[in-house]
């Protein structure tokens, strides 16, 4: 059997509910009357910390037929726990459980692994402090305390376009005294206002970069269906756009457009992709589309700041994309990456250079040569314990005829537990 026909991807898939929209689905439906119904929630270890946390906070949460249901107890209705919070290795649920609390008439603190212990938190403590929230940290990492306060609104321009600290500051304002406006210098994932417009319609206005939060409207209970993870299919429409003779059909697809920079750079590229939407209830509801794609040569292409917050999460994977595309890539504008589970600019150069990649790391991402042959150098890989470079790495892999072993492969239940039982299926 040629190497092609062994590696090659066929077939039909639905890839599991999205990482952002199913931790926003938890906290809305905790700090809002009623009983809130989800439907494809996604059962992977951030959604897991997200979903403790307000257990821990008193929120009832059960799962009853493949819905989870949460009874939600309103804004003012949390309690505090009697244990830190562990937010595991959840930024998001981290991020965005901050702004919540500052407002809350309770302290809590907050802790999380080794990983989320490294990462950033002054992001959203600034901005809130100015709210006049109070907190106490260890040069601005976990673990956090948040002595929760009455706030009060802000003007605030975010310097980073960060759907986290945007959400976080929503999630505060809601509970303070006067209006809250929020701009951002790029759009960045908006799966929070979208939800507060379905829980809340008064509590928000939107218009271009701008958003004002309306504090003292109630929270009513909703259905929420949450979409596939295009974060998570982007590993299947990487794979098959660069292993020769693949072709796929990917179900259910959230196809919000702050999250498919991964599409347009595709389409940039020359692959072959069709994209056939779903019907979608309303203009707030979260879009999907199911989508095909088949294996084809592809172009080069060039990616800069303005690009990066509708693909952040996928750059690795731009990286490998670029790395069997005929001709010189750059991408660019995306220094936040070292601020992830790991420093993914660096730790993708590093694994990259294994496979004999010609990639050379930049301050802010990357220039990629795919027209070099690789020429593997050690086939002992390195998850650096994250996720997203676990499953970037072992799509690399099909394209070596080496045996690579990934170290902490594990890590994919951060986003994605059922990654290998799908790959199985695809290469069937
Ligand atoms: O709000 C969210 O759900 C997320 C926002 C992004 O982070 P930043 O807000 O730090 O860009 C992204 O990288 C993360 O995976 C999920
Ligand atoms: C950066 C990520 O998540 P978080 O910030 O929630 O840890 C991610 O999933 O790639």
């Amino acid at each position: 059997m040629a190497e092609q026909d062994r590696t090659k991807l066929t077939g039909r898939i639905t890839v599991p509910g999205d990482k952002s929209i199913s931790h926003r689905s938890i906290i809305f439906a905790a700090i809002s009357t009623g009983v809130t119904t989800i439907d494809n929630f996604l059962k992977s270890a951030d959604c897991l910390s997200t979903m403790q946390a307000f257990k821990d906070l008193g929120v009832k949460i059960d799962e009853r037929d493949g819905q989870v249901v949460v009874t939600g107890v309103g804004l003012k209705g949390l309690t505090q726990s009697n244990q830190p919070l562990d937010m595991g290795n959840s930024g998001t649920s981290t991020r965005l459980i901050t702004g919540l609390l500052a407002g809350q008439h309770f302290d809590s603190t907050l802790v999380g692994d080794a990983s989320l212990s490294k990462r950033p938190m002054a992001r959203v403590t600034d901005p809130i402090s100015q709210m006049r929230a109070d907190f106490t940290s260890t040069e601005n990492h976990l673990p956090l305390t948040v002595f929760g306060r009455p706030l009060h609104g802000i003007h605030y321009r975010l310097p980073v376009a960060s759907a986290q600290v945007k959400s976080a500051i929503i999630l505060a304002a809601l509970q303070a005294t006067g209006d809250t406006v929020i701009e951002e210098p790029t759009a960045s994932r908006d799966h929070t206002e979208r939800m507060l417009a379905a829980f809340s319609p008064a509590s928000i206005d939107r218009e271009d970069h701008k958003i004002t939060i309306h504090p003292g409207h109630p929270l009513t209970a909703q259905h929420v269906t949450v979409p596939g993870d295009i974060s998570s299919a982007a590993f299947w429409l990487v794979a098959v756009a660069i292993v020769p003779g693949s072709s796929i059909t990917i179900e259910n697809v959230g196809i919000n457009q702050t999250r498919t920079g991964i599409l347009s750079v595709l389409k940039q590229m020359g692959a072959q992709l069709a994209i056939q939407e779903r019907p979608q209830a309303n203009e707030e509801t979260e879009p999907s589309a199911d989508i095909t794609i088949t294996a084809s040569a592809l172009k080069p292409f060039e990616i800069g700041a303005e690009e990066i917050p509708a693909l952040v999460d996928e750059v690795p994977l731009l990286a490998l994309l670029a790395a069997r595309a005929d001709g010189v890539s750059r991408i660019t504008g995306a220094e936040e990456l070292r601020f992830k589970e790991s420093d993914r600019l660096a730790v993708v150069a590093e694994e990259f250079h294994k496979l004999g990649i010609a990639i050379e790391e930049l301050p802010d991402g990357f220039v990629i040569d795919g027209r070099k042959s690789w020429q593997v150098q050690n086939t002992d890989l390195d998850s650096h314990q994250d996720h997203r470079i676990a499953m970037t790495l072992k799509i690399a892999s099909l394209l070596v005829p080496e045996d690579v072993t990934i170290r902490d492969f594990d890590a994919v239940n951060i986003s994605y537990p059922s990654f290998l039982a799908d790959l199985q299926r695809l290469r069937s």
